[in-house]
Parts: structure tokens; sequence; C-alpha cells
């Protein structure tokens, strides 16, 4: 199945006032059902929101914004819930350190990974509240290519209001063109202007700075207006919007080749062919564990004719060294609980050069903030 990150900016969800306007977010909703995808959606509005409920100008300080923010985000996650109503949904308040420090990285992935697998939709936000000045990503666009990234998505859409990228800001060079495609994203970087719309943060320079860390991801980008109305035309296939092509086409995972390991984990040729074959490292299949690494660190996986595959461990190297060879339904017994069946999950492991036909070193790419 698809996995697709829907960002919506707070210029798609409020009303001229720059109130939540509910009836866009059930048509949002509506549209992204209808996409028929797993999809993350990373929701702007919650300054917007708190500044609706208790009628507050636009903040000016830090406080204020964290203020209305704690306020807003509850608001906006009740509108969200009934939106999507008889679905469940699943709030995540990430800071840039969730994205930056890998363990945390890792942390947020499974808990994401864990969401989808419980279908219900995942509303990501910027954590405002505690968000000071250099803990902030500061923008939703940004914070929605890192989720792309962490969701291992195949799309990132940027719903906003204005029908994509034009050669100049739309609203204030009225013969300014829409583009349909773009394929090398560091072309088109100049035609953004910052701040947008009154309610917006970062405008069309965000938006591209997002596509660019999408691209380097492998994960395409659509910039699209209209709201849910829009997203079910432009899913219906309506040439809307503007597409900006991956760069690294399928290598999410590329970055992971590059990393140097902590540790290696021994296999056996059953598990190695498991590996080869798509599949997860279980500990069964482990009969050494070398070198010491924590959870989240990079490990490589070596069967009996050398390296097989490069990943990221579920477990730090004391407890994998404890479970080597045990079945998934022992873990729990022998650590006192059981977090993970898998001691490196097929969605965090890369195959190395000469393993996977269809992957290539020339694919790969550097670390996430690198
Ligand atoms: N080249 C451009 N093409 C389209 N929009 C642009 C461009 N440059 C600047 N913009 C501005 O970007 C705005 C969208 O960004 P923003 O207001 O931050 O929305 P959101 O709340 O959806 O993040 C548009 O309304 C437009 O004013
Ligand atoms: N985290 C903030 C929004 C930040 C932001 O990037 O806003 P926007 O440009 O409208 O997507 C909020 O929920 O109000």
């Amino acid at each position: 199945m698809k996995r697709v990150v829907v960002k919506v900016g707070s210029s798609s969800l409020t009303d001229a006032a720059g109130r939540i306007e509910p009836p866009r977010l059930w048509a949002i909703a509506r549209a992204v059902q209808g996409l028929n995808a797993e999809v993350a959606l990373v929701s702007s509005g919650a300054v917007a929101a708190g500044r609706g409920a208790l009628g507050a100008p636009r903040p000016t300080t830090l406080p204020q914004k964290q203020a209305l923010a704690a306020v807003g985000q509850a608001v906006l996650m009740q509108e969200w819930a009934r939106a999507f109503a008889p679905k469940s949904v699943a709030q995540f308040l990430l800071s840039a350190d969730d994205i930056h420090d890998r363990k945390r990285f890792v942390n947020a992935k499974h808990a994401l990974e864990r969401a989808f697998k419980l279908g219900v939709v995942p509303v990501l936000n910027e954590n405002d509240t505690i968000a000071t000045q250099e803990l902030r990503l500061g923008d939703n666009d940004t914070l929605s290519a890192w989720v792309a990234y962490l969701a291992d998505a195949d799309t990132l859409l940027l719903l906003t209001d204005v029908d994509g990228l034009y050669t100049a800001n739309p609203h204030t060079q009225p013969d300014a063109r829409r583009i349909e495609v773009v394929d090398d994203i560091s072309s088109v970087l100049h035609l953004a202007e910052g701040a947008g719309s009154a309610l917006g943060t970062g405008g069309m320079t965000t938006k591209l700075r997002a596509a660019q860390i999408a691209s380097e991801a492998g994960i395409d980008t659509i910039i699209l207006g209209g709201g849910g109305v829009g997203l079910e035309r432009w899913t219906a296939g309506a040439a809307l919007g503007t597409r900006i092509r991956a760069h690294h086409r399928g290598a999410k995972r590329g970055w992971l080749l590059h990393q140097s390991a902590r540790g290696v984990l021994d296999v056996d040729a059953g598990a190695a062919r498991a590996l080869r074959e798509g599949r997860s490292l279980l500990p069964k299949g482990v009969v050494r564990v070398q070198g010491r690494f924590a959870f989240g660190d990079v490990v490589r996986i070596d069967g009996p004719h050398g390296p097989v595959a490069q990943g990221l461990s579920n477990y730090a190297s004391s407890d994998a060294e404890r479970i080597r060879g045990l079945g998934s339904s022992e873990i729990a017994g022998v650590l006192g609980s059981k977090d993970f069946d898998e001691l490196v999950h097929r969605n965090q492991l890369v195959l190395l050069p000469g393993e996977r036909e269809t992957f290539t070193a020339s694919q790969a790419q550097g670390e996430p903030g690198e």
C-alpha cells in the first residue's frame, strides 16, 4: 500500500478572520480517505485555533505563541477527531531534537509505524509549546519533509492556498504561470518568496526547502491548492499543482550504507536468505554479536559468506547477546519485556551493493541533516 504524508497549512484550515473552519477539515479528511493510501497528516493551525478560541491577536512573542499553541492544539485535535470519525486519530508532537537525534528519530519512527498498523490517522505538528527558539524547526513544511522520511513515504503532499509553484508569487504578480513539473529542484529555488499569506509561515521558500529534503530521500513532492476539493480533484487525475520529482528514486534508505557500523551481527544462512528476500532479521538467525552498540545504532549484518546488509538495531548489544538464537516468543522471558520481534526491521535495513540488483552505490545519499 502507498504511503503519503499530507501537510496542511494554516491557510487551508482557517476562515478570513484566521479562525479554524471545521468544514474545511471535513473536506480534507474526506479527500485524504479517498487517497486510498496510508496517510500521515502534518497539520498546522494550533496557533490559529488558539487565537480563535481566545479571540487573541497574532502573537508577537514566543511565550504568547507557545501558550496559544497549547490552547489551540487541543482544539485542533478535537476537530480532526471529528473529521475522521469513526477512524481514530493519533497525536504526534515533535521537536527538532526528535529529528536530529538518531535514537529519538528511531523511537518516533517505531511509534509511527505502529500507528499505521493500528489503522489510525497520525496527526503531527511541531511541539510548539516547549519548542524554544533553538529547538524549533519553525515551520511545518520542513517538519513534513522529515515526517515523510520518517514514515518511508512515497509522496509528500503540501496542501496550501495556492495551486502550486508559480514563476513568481501569484498574489503579487497576476501574470505568473504555474509550473507543472520540476525535475531539478535547485533550478526553481529562486522563484520562491518568503512569508506568504497572513497566517502562513515561510511561504513558498520553506515548501521548496521541504521538497529538497524529500527529493534527497527519494520522495516526490506535490504542491497543491484548493483544500479538500483540490485534493479530491487531483486524486481523480486533474492536472493540478506542481510535482517536484525526487532525485534519488528508490534509495530512501541509501544513507544507511554510508554509516559506519557500531557492531556486527553474524547470521546463519537462513537469516541471510530471508534478508535478501526482503524480510526482517529475527534474533533466531543471529549466531554472534560483535561490538558494543545501543538501541538505534547502525549494525552490519554478516552472513556465512560475508557482509549482507546494514541496518538500525532494535536492541542494544547486551540485550542482542542475550536473545540471539531465541524465538520471538522467548524474548520477554529473557529480557523481562519485549519491545520488538525483530532485531533489525526490514524498513530500517539496506542490502549491501551486490546483494540486491536494483540497488547501486550511486543511488546512495548522505545522512539526513548533513
Ligand atoms: N513562486 C511562488 N509560487 C506560488 N506561491 C508563492 C510563490 N512565492 C511566494 N508564494 C507565496 O506562498 C504562499 C503559501 O505559503 P504559506 O502562506 O506559508 O502557506 P501555508 O499556510 O499553506 O504554509 C502563497 O500564498 C504565496 O503568497
Ligand atoms: N506549528 C504551527 C504552524 C507552523 C507553520 O509552519 O504554519 P504553516 O505555514 O501554516 O504551515 C501551528 O500549528 O500553528
